[in-house]
C-alpha cells in the first residue's frame, strides 16, 4: 500500500469540506453551515488520528510478568472509517495472544489502543485485522495472536444494498493459534462464551 503523508491539513480539509457543501447543491455561507467547515475538519482530524499513531507508540509499556499462557480482551468496542465511501463501520474486535515465552506482556488497554490505532484512519474490516494481529506479533513477540472483528458497515446500512444488521466477522490467526487447533479452540471458546 502506498503511504500518504499521514499529516494533517486543517487549512486543506476546511475548503474540501467547503466545496463539498458548493457540491451537493447547498450554500457554505448560510448562517448554520458558517462553522460547518472548521468543525468537520477537527472531527476527521480525530477520526482519522491513527494515521498519526504506530503501534510502536503503543506498545511500549510491557510487563516481564512470566505470564506465558493466552491473554484475551474481547468486545473492545470499534469504530473505524470504510475507505470506499468514508462513512463509518462499526463492532467489536476480540484480541488475544499467548505471549513470548520470556512472559514478556503488556497492558490490557494497549490492546484497546493498538485496535485504535489502525481503525482510526480510511480503513478496510479485513487489513484492520491482519494490522492488529501482525503487530502483535511482530512488537510483542507473542507465539500466538488471534484477532475477530465482528462489524456492521453503514455504506451498507443507510446506503447501497441497504441491509441493517448484517454483520462482517473477519479473523486473523497467527503461529500457535494456527498450528495448534486446541488452543485455538480455546481462544473461539473465550470469545463466544456467554456475556455477563
Ligand atoms: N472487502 C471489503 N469490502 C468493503 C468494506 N467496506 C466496504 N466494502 C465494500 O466495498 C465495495 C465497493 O464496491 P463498488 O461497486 O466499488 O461501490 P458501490 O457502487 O458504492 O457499491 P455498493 O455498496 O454495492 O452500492 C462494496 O461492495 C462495499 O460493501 C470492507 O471493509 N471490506
Ligand atoms: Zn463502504
Amino acid at each position: 500500500m502506498s503511504e500518504g503523508t499521514g499529516a494533517f491539513d486543517h487549512e486543506r480539509a476546511e475548503a474540501a469540506v467547503r466545496e463539498l457543501l458548493a457540491a451537493i447543491g447547498e450554500d457554505p455561507d448560510r448562517e448554520g453551515l458558517k462553522d460547518t467547515p472548521a468543525r468537520v475538519a477537527r472531527a476527521y482530524a480525530e477520526l482519522t488520528a491513527g494515521l498519526r499513531m504506530s503501534a510502536e507508540e503503543v506498545l511500549t509499556t510491557t510487563f516481564d510478568l512470566g505470564h506465558d499462557e493466552m491473554v484475551l480482551v474481547r468486545d473492545i468496542e470499534l469504530w473505524s472509517m470504510c475507505e470506499h465511501h468514508l462513512v463509518p463501520f462499526t463492532g467489536v474486535a476480540h484480541v488475544g495472544y499467548i505471549p513470548a515465552e520470556t512472559g514478556k506482556i503488556t497492558g490490557l488497554s494497549k490492546l484497546a489502543r493498538l485496535v485504535d490505532v489502525y481503525a482510526k484512519r480510511p480503513q478496510v474490516q479485513e487489513r484492520l485485522t491482519t494490522q492488529v494481529a501482525d503487530s502483535l506479533m511482530e512488537l510483542l513477540g507473542a507465539r500466538g495472536v488471534i484477532v475477530v472483528i465482528e462489524a456492521e458497515h453503514l455504506c451498507m446500512t443507510m446506503r447501497g444494498v441497504r441491509k441493517a444488521g448484517a454483520r462482517t466477522i473477519t479473523s486473523a490467526v497467527r503461529g500457535t493459534m494456527l498450528k495448534d487447533a486446541a488452543t485455538r479452540a480455546e481462544a473461539m471458546a473465550l470469545i463466544h462464551s456467554p456475556r455477563g
